[in-house]
């Protein structure tokens, strides 16, 4: 697998090695041992997957310490448009978003350390997004920023019409009123 740096510290994305053949593909989408041999130490707990049609956008969500959640997330079938926002409060990247188009064909999975929010926009007619958590969900640490916050001007893809938004996502805080604890 190649770990390939972004712009904001820790935030990695990982292409996976891939066997192609005359049958179809082959490849492992996460390796404990390969991760600690490329220094990522994360022990997953909870595997989640969605399902989402065009222009749906979920996020931006993040759990609050003890449980923020390290996730390393992928799209099975589909296109979407990830996104992560630093959180931390003492980081210089606070408050700063970056983005990578995750798909079934160019298997790239995006490690979403903890301390960020972390969003999708659906690129393609449906979409199944999987990831995989180092911490449980927690209904009470869970907290939301809007993804619309112009404080962040995340480009989202697609038309801001045809955003499909959880009534939960559209009452998030904007980020200058966010409960934070990085
Ligand atoms: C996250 C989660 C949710 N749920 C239940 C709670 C709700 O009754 C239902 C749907 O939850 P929600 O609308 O929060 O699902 P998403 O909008 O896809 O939220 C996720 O989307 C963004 C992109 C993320 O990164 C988070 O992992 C997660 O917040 O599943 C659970 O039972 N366990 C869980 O781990």
């Amino acid at each position: 697998m190649e770990i390939i740096e972004t712009p904001i510290k820790d935030l990695v994305i990982i292409k996976p090695r891939v066997f192609a053949d005359a049958r179809g593909f082959f490849f492992e989408s996460y390796n404990e041992a390969a991760y600690k041999a490329a220094n990522i130490n994360i022990h997953f707990c909870q595997d989640n997957q969605s399902k989402s049609s065009y222009g749906v956008i979920r996020g931006l969500h993040y759990q609050l310490l003890p449980q923020s959640q390290t996730k390393l997330v992928s799209v099975v079938q589909g296109a979407v448009w990830d996104v992560a926002v630093d959180l931390r409060k003492d980081s210089p990247t606070f408050g700063q978003w970056y983005g990578v188009e995750l798909t079934e064909e160019n298997h790239l999975q995006f490690i979403i350390p903890q301390g960020f929010a972390h969003g999708f926009s659906v690129l393609s007619e449906t979409a199944v997004f999987t990831y995989k958590c180092d911490d449980f969900y927690s209904p009470q640490l869970e907290r939301g920023i809007m993804y619309n916050d112009p404080a962040l001007a995340i480009d989202w893809k697609i038309p801001a019409d045809k955003a499909i938004i959880s009534d939960k996502d559209t009452k998030h805080p904007l980020l200058k009123d966010a409960e934070l604890n990085f």
